[in-house]
C-alpha cells in the first residue's frame, strides 16, 4: 500500500491549479441516468471515487469516454468524460461496488425516475458517522416510489412514474437534496424542496440539469420548486471548482507561511472558511481566476469554529482546521454539528505532539510551540489530508499511511504541494 512521506518545514510558495470538485462530479456523473442522449462533462478530477463511480455506471450498461489530452492542456486538465445512459440493462447497484463510496446510493433517484425501478445497496463511505438514508428514502416515498428493504438493499418501484409532492426535510442533507431533485425532473407535476441544502454542489447539479431541460427554481436557497417534463436531453456542463481542496491548501499555507495562488476557483463557495482563516492571521485576497493565501512572520490566533451546512463553515474542512490550530497561540474550540463521528483525526494529531481534548461534539484545542514528525495512519478522506497539514510544520518526518483515503479526494496532493516547497513524496508499494 502506498505511503506519504513529508519532512516539516518548507513554506509554501508559488500556484496551486484547483481541480473540479468530486461532490459536483459524482452527482452529475449521476445525472447521466436521466436521460438516453450523451452528458458531456468536462472539469472532471482524476481521482479514485470518479473511477469507482463508472466502474457502477457502466454495470448499468452506461456507455462512457474519456476525451485524449488536447493541445495546450497540461496533466492537470481536468478529464472531460462522456456518459450514455442509451440502453440500461441493469438497475441494480451491488454492494461490492456500492460500499466503497456514499455517493453512489444517489443513483437510486434518476434509476426509479426513468426506469421506474431500482435495487440499490446501502452506502459505504468514509467513516465519520452512522449516516442513515432514511431521509433520502423519504424523499422518493413522498414522490410515490414504494420501497422495501431487503437484505441490505433498498429496493424502489414506481411502474407508473413518479409524482410531484411536496418534501420537507427535517434537517439539511446534500444528498437527500441531490435525490429529490434528480428524481423530481422526471415525475410528473410539481415538486416542492424545503429545508433544501444551499451547498454550491446542488447549484452545480441544477444548472446541469436545466441545461438537460429540467424546469428548477431556487436552487442555492432553502426552496427548489420543480415542474417535471417527460424527459430530459444530453448537454455539455463543466464541473465547478472543489472547494474542499480549496480550503485544504489555503489551510495548508496558513500552516506553513509562505505566499500561494489557488488558481481556477472562486472565494465565495468557501468564504466562511476564508473569514477563519483572516482571523487566524492568513492575509486571503482575490485575484484573476482564484484566490492568494499569504502568512508571513506573524502566529496563528486561535479561533473558534462551528461546523454548518453551507454557508457556514464546512465538516469537509473542520479537520484541515483542527490541523492548523494545534499550532496557534492559545485554545481553541472546533464544534461539529454535522457528523457524531468526525474526530477520527484527533488520535493521530495526537501522536504528533498536538494537545486536544474531546468534549461531546467539541474538540479543545490547545496550541503547542512545535509538532514532531511521526508515522501516522488516517481513516477518512479529510482525516488524512489534515495529517498531511500538520507534517508540512512537523520538525523531521511524517509517514502517512492508507494513502487511499487520500486518492478518493486530492488529485496530484504530491505534486501539487512539492511545485510549492514543500517535500513530501509518495513511496510506493
Ligand atoms: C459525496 C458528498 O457530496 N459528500 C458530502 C455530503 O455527504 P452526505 O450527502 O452524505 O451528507 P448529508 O448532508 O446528507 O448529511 C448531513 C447530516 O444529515 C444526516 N442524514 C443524512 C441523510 C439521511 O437520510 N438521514 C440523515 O440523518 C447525516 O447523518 C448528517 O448528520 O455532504 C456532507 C455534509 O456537507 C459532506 O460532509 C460530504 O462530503
Ligand atoms: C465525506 C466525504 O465523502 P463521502 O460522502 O463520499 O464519504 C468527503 O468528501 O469528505
Amino acid at each position: 500500500m502506498d505511503r506519504i512521506r513529508i519532512r516539516g518545514g518548507a513554506p509554501l510558495n508559488g500556484l496551486i491549479p484547483i481541480s473540479g470538485a468530486k461532490n459536483a462530479a459524482l452527482p452529475l456523473m449521476i445525472a447521466s441516468l436521466l436521460t438516453e442522449e450523451t452528458l458531456e462533462l468536462g472539469n472532471v478530477p482524476r481521482l479514485a471515487d470518479i473511477s469507482s463511480l463508472l466502474r457502477i455506471m457502466s454495470n448499468f450498461g452506461v456507455d462512457h469516454s474519456i476525451a485524449g489530452r488536447r493541445p495546450g492542456q497540461s496533466s492537470e486538465t481536468g478529464q472531460t468524460i462522456r456518459l450514455a445512459a442509451k440502453s440500461v440493462i441493469d438497475t441494480t447497484a451491488p454492494y461490492e461496488l456500492v460500499s466503497t463510496m456514499r455517493a453512489s446510493f444517489w443513483v437510486i433517484a434518476p434509476l426509479v425516475a426513468r426506469f421506474g425501478h431500482a435495487k440499490v445497496s446501502m452506502p459505504g463511505g468514509c467513516a465519520i458517522g452512522t449516516r442513515p438514508v432514511d431521509l433520502l428514502i423519504m424523499a422518493l416515498a413522498k414522490l410515490g416510489a414504494a420501497i422495501e428493504i431487503e437484505a441490505g438493499y433498498v429496493v424502489a418501484t414506481a411502474p407508473k412514474g413518479l409524482i410531484g409532492s411536496e418534501i420537507d426535510f427535517p434537517k439539511v442533507t446534500v444528498g437527500g437534496t441531490h435525490v429529490a431533485l434528480m428524481a423530481a425532473t422526471l415525475a410528473r407535476g410539481t415538486t416542492v424542496i424545503r429545508n433544501a441544502a444551499r451547498e454550491p454542489e446542488v447549484v452545480d447539479l441544477a444548472e446541469c440539469l436545466i441545461k438537460m431541460g429540467a424546469k428548477i427554481q431556487g436552487a442555492g436557497t432553502s426552496e427548489i420548486v420543480v415542474e417535471g417534463v417527460t424527459s430530459l436531453g444530453g448537454t455539455s456542463h463543466d464541473v465547478m471548482p472543489d472547494r474542499i481542496e480549496t480550503g485544504t491548501y489555503a489551510m495548508a499555507v496558513a500552516m506553513t507561511g509562505g505566499d500561494i495562488v489557488l488558481d481556477n476557483t472562486r472565494p465565495e463557495y468557501l468564504q466562511a472558511a476564508l473569514d477563519v482563516l483572516g482571523q487566524a492571521g492568513a492575509d486571503v485576497s482575490p485575484t484573476h481566476g482564484g484566490i492568494r493565501i499569504r502568512r508571513n512572520g506573524n502566529g496563528i490566533q486561535p479561533v473558534d469554529v462551528t461546523t454548518d451546512p453551507f454557508p457556514g463553515f464546512p465538516t469537509d474542512l473542520q479537520a484541515q482546521f483542527m490541523a492548523l490550530m494545534t499550532r496557534a497561540n492559545g485554545t481553541s474550540r472546533i464544534r461539529e454539528t454535522i457528523f457524531e463521528n468526525r474526530f477520527m483525526h484527533v488520535q493521530e494529531l495526537a501522536r504528533l505532539g498536538a494537545q486536544i481534548r474531546l468534549d461531546g461534539d467539541s474538540a479543545y484545542v490547545d496550541g503547542v510551540a512545535g509538532l514532531k514528525g511521526a508515522p501516522v495512519m488516517a481513516t477518512d478522506l479529510r482525516a488524512s489530508v489534515s495529517l498531511v497539514i500538520a507534517g508540512l510544520v512537523a520538525e523531521g518526518e511524517t509517514t502517512i499511511n492508507r494513502v487511499y483515503h487520500l486518492d478518493r479526494g486530492f488529485e496530484a496532493l504530491e505534486a501539487k504541494l512539492a511545485r510549492c516547497g514543500a517535500q513530501i513524496e509518495r513511496l510506493r508499494g
